[in-house]
């Protein structure tokens, strides 16, 4: 388990992040969703080790980062640029990788390479963006590390590879026993995928949200009325949108009190629509954390 405990950090007199406290469990998906500048880059690599918290704690599998060097083994951190990468060939980095990363999975990468259609040989440099994305990613589910932290993994990214992309990460969850933190200023993306959502906002948690159980929590629901759409349920209920007589309407699942009120003015239309994370956020959250 990963386990930040009232973290802050301030960079160049600026606090960029402040009591920050969250856990991610193994074997799961936590995306950290903010804006550009929230601190996302700055929680990753706190994380992974790279740079220190001024304050609080950050500990993974109960051990510091900081104070027991080896715990690096099992943390991946895979930048939002593939720079880093670009002067070695596709061979060559693995010698590197097997320095910091003494249990990386040699066959399983060339493997891996195989079912994407990579060559062999070649230097990174040659890859196109999408490639390189996906190439990193590849490189990071080869270390058997137990932790990896994605940092955009799919920014600027076309939607066919960003889909190739979220599902070889989604596969590997499922193959590997390990957890992933995703960063991304896309909820809509993460929603899908993730198990834990922790908002950043103006560099503290502003939620944290266990998608099971939010699931479970809310219904959205569509409904039309003969007469003009009611002030009652406008001035009562989350409306989440309304076009002359048709509402969305979101309401807590055990709400019978709120269901009645929908009820009492004989909709002609009564249906149950998927639920996303945005819905919740913008009738519960005051609607600015739609990050996208
Ligand atoms: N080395 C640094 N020195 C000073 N300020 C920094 C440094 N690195 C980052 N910052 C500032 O910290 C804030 C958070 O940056 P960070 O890159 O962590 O955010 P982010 O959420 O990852 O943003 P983005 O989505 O744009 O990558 C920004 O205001 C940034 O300008």
């Amino acid at each position: 388990m990963i386990k930040l405990n009232n973290v802050s950090k301030t960079l160049d007199g600026s606090t960029i992040l402040e009591h920050v406290d969250f856990q991610v469990q193994p074997g799961t998906i936590t995306g950290i969703v903010g804006r550009n500048g929230a601190g996302k880059t700055t929680l990753l690599r706190m994380i992974s080790g790279i740079i220190h918290p001024d304050k609080g704690a950050i500990t993974v599998d109960g051990k510091s980062v900081f104070r027991e060097p080896n715990v690096k083994q099992n943390v991946v951190f895979v930048p939002d640029s593939t720079d880093a990468l670009k002067a070695y060939s596709v061979k060559e980095i693995v010698k590197f990788y097997k320095v910091v990363y003494p249990s990386f999975d040699e066959n399983y990468y060339y493997q891996l390479l195989d079912k994407f259609n990579f060559k062999k040989t070649g230097k990174i440099k040659q890859m196109s963006k999408g490639q390189k994305a996906l190439f990193s990613l590849i490189l990071a589910f080869s270390t058997n590390a137990q932790y990896i932290l994605l940092d955009e993994p799919t920014d600027g990214l076309d939607v066919i590879i960003k889909k190739d992309i979220l599902q070889f990460i989604a596969e590997e969850v499922a193959k590997q026993d390990v957890s992933v933190i995703i960063s991304s200023h896309r909820l809509d993306e993460l929603e899908k995928m993730a198990d834990h959502i922790v908002v950043l906002k103006d560099g503290t948690v502003e939620s944290e949200v266990e998608m099971e159980a939010l699931k479970q929590q809310y219904k959205k629901v569509q409904v039309a009325y003969n007469e003009p759409f009611p002030n009652d349920i406008q001035d009562h209920l989350d409306v989440l949108s309304q076009a002359g007589r048709v509402g969305v309407v979101l309401i807590k699942e055990d709400d019978a009190e709120s269901e009645a009120v929908l009820r009492q003015y004989n909709p002609i239309l009564f249906e149950e629509l998927p639920l996303t994370l945005e819905d919740v956020f913008v009738a519960k959250l005051g609607g600015d954390l739609y990050v996208s």
